[in-house]
């Protein structure tokens, strides 16, 4: 290709033999030496102009606000300075003009521009700009008294008679192209041309960032004023803010200079340096960035998206785009023609990280509407044209097939796209990087295209894939039919046992995707932990209970999909899996819900159990995730039978230590119930806001009917059955209605019965962790053998036991009870519990040590452990009268030993569910900011868990039972 000859786009992903360049400069470098002058962008990016006194051949950083002496060049930082100086030389050899300023953001730069208008002066405007530019426009038009008017510039009948209409009032035309986010083109030397023709003292401006010199000289197509945030590609790291304001005419560039050294909005010299040296690689990072770009831009067409991009052939203004730029740039845009899709790909990815701006050298995937357009009303979004589920990508450097491999991923994994089984070929590339590198090398845009072949997007309408032409031709049933034939499969029973991410039927699919249409919001619950004061153990075999809720909770967050999948994210366990619905064991489940309202069975069915056990035994899985797994799949084919298999996302993540008896696997059990029952909409929730407010430590209202807390702890002792074998049902029953609770299970014959205690949050409790694990479910089975063993000493301790919690009741229920006896009855009540504990076998050398330590003068405390024992916690009242400095230097005995205290506040509220997320959540999490919202399941996934709380009350409005 000629190195002059614009016109033809290069071929991506291609390089010049040098690795720099496509283009050379036009042949105007006026300030340059004329043995430099044919030099191409990537010699003079790499070659400073430096008159450092010593040859340095980094430019030095003046950091320095004063100049001495009345004579120098330089007297004051703020009118200028060295590195400043040398920073703009070479903005403007790159933009081949005669001046370029550095100023602190791209937006000082289009302020500094925009203040060359005077109230009455006309400014144009295009429609789809970016937020920033919209907001000052705005500002100019109600403050400045400026006629501010946004028009499709590329139109050129509208311009013309915009230009007709406004005449020579009009002094500024500002044009972005491509434009932010929707890549739209506008014909520069076309608009030049006819804004100077109609008003000669108007100022073409255009903001040049999407392209930055490398691919686009706007001044030398007919504009005035060239702006650009060097935030972007020039510096390429963000890790600098900066500005650039390029001119050609001098009168111009004085004013400019003027406004700068008036407003003191020079770039500061640490920045210039920063700037300076992103300089030096842009030629060889755009290339990079532009030929991925365009690999990307060509998968997501190939699968059926409509993207944005002008290096696609199917731009509509192409060859505009190419007649006055050198490439396409790194930035593409895709609809999906749903939000809660799109939000599902931007909080899915992991290398492409989300954040505003864009440039830099690593990926960014945004929603420009919840983000950097977010300042533009959405009525405005609307009416130019701008999707609400709209998908900015701007590629970075890393190596395209990753980039690929995590788009891909979260593609599949919001269901937006599936998997294509009308194709017998083997993939030629498969997803692992290496086997593809032959044909990635030889020929990326083959590469790339195939790839993307071998999926299909899911609703897509006949575009361009065998798979839609199909579903036309024949009906969906045909297709189904003939996927299915491929599978060997018989019906919607299935086949067991095929692998992995198998199937994906479009009956399944339109079944779900009805689901998806009619609530596709994200589903967060939560459920608090327990610790329980008087009869644990003992409760398992009819014994009365007494327990609480505590402040730590397990969340969990559900998003429905659409592709019939169930994917796995507990992170707390190290637990991500993926499995097509049809591959769980249907065939051989037959456990149903007990009634048509959906109530959960009262046992488990031992064939579907072990049916569920098998797979995901087979599936490889260790025994604590095969627990927490087994807990959601079977609730989740119980309640969904085999009518309804709905596609999900489930997350759970947990503030409580796990397995320490704190009833850990109790709140976890509690959210998959209420997260599921949501999921095949058999929960109701009453969004109110004049209820009761409840005891959460976020802010919430009881909304949560009875009937519906009945029907959750249900399907909440159900999953706590998966993982405990014989649970009493007591840490499930806190976790769903929180409080304090006397409870006692229903036992041959005998009625179970649960009665609220008040009274017992003004008490303060120490639980300390000896984090030592051990297992519940085998210390209740070791206690029902001890007392088969010896029935006569397992009668006596239940009824020792029986009698503690009575008295503890009675304690807790006395009206007129001085509290210096309530307290002093309650801990003597713990002594005794503990000895029967020990007694029983559930103590440990780690809970007696505790013991010890808070029994020593001067404590004297009371301790005893808490829920299964073995190791896990122990709990210590707390008398009122405690000095805090004693408190404090028992915690800290505690934590020298290496146990982990809690000072917890009990009894506040149970079971929540998020009923109206403000969808865009501001959060702590990485990359929050002004406009810069995070997708809940993203935000979820990364907030620290000691914040959970914290970041669920920003969330949106809850209701709890
Ligand atoms: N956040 C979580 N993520 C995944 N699995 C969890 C989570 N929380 C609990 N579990 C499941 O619950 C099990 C722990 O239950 P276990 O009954 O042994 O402890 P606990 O409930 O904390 O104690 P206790 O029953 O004595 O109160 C884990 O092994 C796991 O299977
Ligand atoms: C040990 C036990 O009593 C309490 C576990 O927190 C078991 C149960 O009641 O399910």
């Amino acid at each position: 290709m000629n190195d002059n000859d614009y016109s033809t786009p290069p071929t991506p992903g291609v390089a010049s033999p040098l690795g720099t360049s496509i283009a050379s400069l036009p042949s105007k470098p006026s300030s340059v030496e004329d043995r430099r002058k044919n030099w191409r962008f990537g010699t003079i990016c790499a070659t400073t102009e430096s008159k450092d006194q010593y040859g340095a051949s980094s430019v030095p950083i003046y950091q320095t606000a004063t100049f001495k002496g009345l004579n120098g060049e330089y007297d004051y930082t703020r009118s200028g300075n060295p590195t400043r100086t040398a920073l703009e030389t070479q903005l403007a050899r790159l933009y081949t003009c005669s001046r370029a300023f550095a100023v602190s953001t791209g937006m000082t730069a289009l302020d500094i521009i925009l203040r060359l208008i005077q109230p009455g002066d006309v400014v144009l405007a295009g429609t789809d700009i970016y937020g920033g530019t919209d907001r000052l426009l705005t500002f100019l038009k109600t403050q400045g008294g400026a006629e501010v008017r946004h028009l499709d510039l590329d139109v050129r009948d509208d311009l013309e008679a915009v230009l007709q209409d406004v005449g020579k009032r009009c002094k500024m035309v500002l044009v972005e192209s491509p434009t932010n986010p929707l890549l739209k083109i506008a014909d520069l030397r076309m608009i030049s041309s006819l804004v100077h023709a109609a008003s000669p003292e108007a100022l073409v401006v255009v903001d040049n960032t999407m392209m930055s010199p490398y691919l686009q000289r706007p001044l030398n197509l007919g504009a005035d004023i060239v702006y650009d945030s060097g935030t972007k590609y020039l510096s390429g790291h963000h890790d600098v803010m900066a500005g650039i304001i390029a001119v050609e005419r001098d009168e111009v560039a004085k004013r400019v200079a003027f406004l700068i050294n008036s407003t003191g909005t020079g770039l500061a010299p640490q920045d210039c340096f920063l700037l300076l040296r992103g300089l030096k690689t842009l030629s060889i990072r755009m290339d990079r960035q532009c030929a991925t770009a365009h690999l990307v831009a060509l998968y997501l067409n190939t699968l059926g998206f409509h993207v944005n991009f002008p290096g696609l052939a199917t731009h509509p203004d192409r060859d505009v785009h190419y007649g006055q730029a050198d490439g396409a740039g790194a930035v593409l845009s895709f609809t999906t023609g749903d939000v809660g899709a799109s939000e599902r790909i931007v909080g899915g990815t992991r290398l492409w990280g989300i954040s505003v701006s864009f440039g830099c050298v690593n990926s960014l995937i945004s929603m420009p509407c919840v983000m950097s357009h977010a300042s533009i009303s959405a009525e405005k979004r609307a009416e130019r044209g701008l999707p609400e589920n709209l998908i900015r990508l701007c590629v970075g450097i890393e190596d395209p097939r990753d980039l690929i491999d995590d788009l891909e991923h979260s593609l599949l994994e919001s269901g937006a796209i599936y998997q294509r089984f009308d194709i017998d070929s083997e993939p030629a590339t498969p997803t692992t990087a290496e086997p593809t590198r032959d044909i990635y090398v030889a020929d990326p845009e083959r590469w790339i295209v195939e790839r993307a072949g071998r999926f299909a997007r899911s609703g897509m309408q006949g575009k361009g894939h065998q798979l839609a032409e199909d579903e036309q031709k024949s009906g969906v049933g045909a297709l189904v039919d003939n996927v299915k034939t491929k599978l060997g499969f018989s019906g919607p029973e299935g086949k067991e046992g095929q692998t992995t991410g198998a199937v994906s039927t479009n009956d399944s699919n339109s079944a779900s995707s009805s689901s998806a249409t009619t609530a596709d919001q994200d589903i967060l619950v939560s459920a608090p932990g327990k610790v329980i004061l008087f009869g644990e153990h003992a409760v398992v075999h009819g014994v009365t209970a007494i327990a609480a809720s505590i402040n730590l909770r397990c969340f969990a967050h559900l998003s429905r999909r659409p592709d019939h999948k169930l994917s796995l994210d507990l992170p707390d366990i190290g637990l991500v899996r993926e499995w097509d619905i049809d591959v769980l064991p249907w065939g051989s489940f037959t456990a149903q819900p007990t009634d048509k309202e959906g109530k959960a069975p009262a046992e488990l069915d031992p064939a579907s159990f072990a049916a569920v056990e098998k797979f995901l035994t087979d599936d490889g899985l260790g025994s604590t995730a095969h627990a927490a797994a087994l807990a959601i799949i079977y609730v989740y084919m119980t309640i969904g039978n085999k009518q309804e298999r709905r596609g999900a996302s489930y997350c759970a993540r947990s503030a409580l230590p796990i397995g320490a008896g704190l009833g850990s696997s109790a709140s976890y059990a509690s959210c998959i119930s209420a997260a599921f029952l949501r999921l095949f909409d058999r929960l109701e929730v009453q969004p109110t806001s004049d209820g009761p407010e409840a005891d959460a430590p976020y802010s919430g209202h009881r909304g949560i009917p009875a009937s519906q807390a009945d029907l959750i702890n249900g399907w909440a002792f159900l999953a706590e059955k998966v993982i405990h074998g014989n649970p009493s049902g007591i840490d499930n029953a806190v976790a769903v209605k929180g409080g304090a609770l006397s409870f006692s299970r229903a036992m041959n014959g005998k009625p179970g019965g649960m009665t609220g205690l008040r009274g017992f949050k003004s008490i303060r409790f120490l639980l300390t962790d000896t984090k030592v694990p051990r297992s519940t479910k085998e210390l209740v089975a070791g206690v029902a053998s001890k007392m088969q063993a010896d029935p006569a000493d397992g009668k006596r301790v239940m009824t020792a036991i029986q009698d503690i919690a009575d008295r503890a009741t009675g304690l807790l229920t006395s009206a007129d009870l001085p509290r210096k006896q309530l307290i002093s009855g309650l801990s003597s009540l713990i002594d005794e519990n503990h000895d029967h504990l020990s007694h029983l076998g559930v103590s440990h050398p780690a809970l007696e040590l505790i013991r010890a330590r808070t029994g020593a003068s001067p404590h004297n405390l009371s301790t005893k452990l808490t829920g299964a024992g073995g190791g896990g916690c122990a709990v210590t009242l707390i008398p009122d009268e405690m000095p805090e400095a004693q408190l404090q230097d028992l915690i800290q005995s505690l934590l020298d030993d290496g146990f982990q205290p809690y000072l917890t506040a009990v009894g506040g509220a149970g079971l929540g569910v998020l009923h109206s997320s403000s969808r865009a959540v501001d959060v702590d999490a990485p990359g929050a900011g002004e406009h810069n919202h995070i997708p809940i399941r993203k935000a979820f996934q990364e907030v620290d868990a000691a914040r959970l709380e914290v970041w669920a009350e920003k969330t949106g409005d809850w209701v709890f039972t």
